[in-house]
């Protein structure tokens, strides 16, 4: 690859997407402005964010994570915002590094700005169809009064926090959060000082919800793995099953637009989510695309 040329890869999760840049040393200044090139569906390649893939050594925040992971990922919204945690993303930031011949089937820890994750990868099936369980920590659950207001509408929510912000509401119909082309407003706004992701929430069945997101940073996506862990956690307190209290572990199913998920809590709180990830394409970016300003990508 020439040095005008900066590698890439695109997968997704649930067809929540990513486009995946390699940098394993560091090299790369990607901006904000360079992100949301990245993700444009119209003039660029197009995702709900970015995975950069560094090296924890070669990465300030990864450095800082203790815990021996060897790899970091640096998440940005498609609006190429930070952000600390991707559920979703962390499965196919496992995936890239086992395709890459980086990581074998088994266990690999991720360091994250919310802190190390740890990731089960099953053997790679056809299409990236095996499943990938990922210990997503636990939940925080800040309590106070919060709604969320769509149009007019007011829903109270549950503030739960897994690693990043999430506000959770139970609605009557997935429809009555409306378009979602723009952000609902979340009141008050300073139980949210970095802003929120919001989950829309029916149920399917038992232990069966399914949900709408409009994500902090890249608006409605197709999923959220952050998201339906903090459904999953939400419902569990609202049916009375909450493991702290119950001492049994609990597990639901959470539907969202582009597939399933599988999440469980367990009695120490921890939360575990599994579900597919899959890698579609690999190519090469042109640099002067990417900092058309002149500022080179690479340093
Ligand atoms: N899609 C992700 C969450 C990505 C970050 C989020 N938009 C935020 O700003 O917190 C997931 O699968 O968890």
């Amino acid at each position: 690859m020439s040095s005008a040329q900066i590698g890439f890869l695109k997968g997704h999760g649930i067809e929540n997407d990513f486009v995946i840049v390699p940098d394993h040393e560091g090299r790369l200044e990607l901006s904000p402005a360079a992100v949301a090139r990245l993700c444009d569906r119209r003039a660029g390649i197009g995702a709900d964010g970015v995975l950069r893939v560094v090296r924890s050594a070669a990465h300030p925040e990864g450095c800082a994570m203790a815990g021996g992971a060897e790899w970091f990922m640096d998440y940005r919204n498609g609006d190429g915002s930070v952000a600390e945690m991707c559920g979703n993303g962390v499965r196919v930031f496992a995936r890239y590094l086992q395709r890459a011949g980086l990581a074998g089937a088994g266990d690999l820890a991720v360091a994250t700005r919310a802190g190390i994750r740890r990731v089960h990868m099953a053997e790679d099936g056809p299409g990236g169809a095996g499943g990938i369980t990922v210990d997503m920590g636990r939940a925080l659950l800040p309590g106070g009064e919060v709604s969320v207001c769509v149009s007019g509408r007011h829903w109270p929510a549950v503030h739960v926090d897994m690693g990043n912000p999430h506000a959770v509401c139970f609605v009557d119909d997935l429809a009555d959060a409306g378009s979602l082309l723009t952000a609902p407003a979340v009141v008050p706004a300073a139980a949210y000082p970095e802003g929120a992701n919001v989950e829309f929430v029916v149920d399917r069945g038992p232990r069966h919800v399914a949900l709408r997101v409009h994500e902090r940073g890249s608006g409605e996506t197709r999923s959220c793995g952050t998201g339906a862990c903090a459904v999953m956690v939400a419902a569990a307190r609202r049916d009375g099953c909450d493991p702290a209290v119950t001492g049994l572990p609990v597990t639901y199913t959470v539907d969202v637009p582009g597939g399933r998920l599988v999440i469980g809590e367990r009695p120490d709180g921890t939360v575990e989510m599994t579900g597919p990830a899959v890698i579609v394409a690999e190519g090469v970016l042109d640099a002067a695309w990417l900092a058309p300003d002149g500022a080179s990508p690479a340093s």
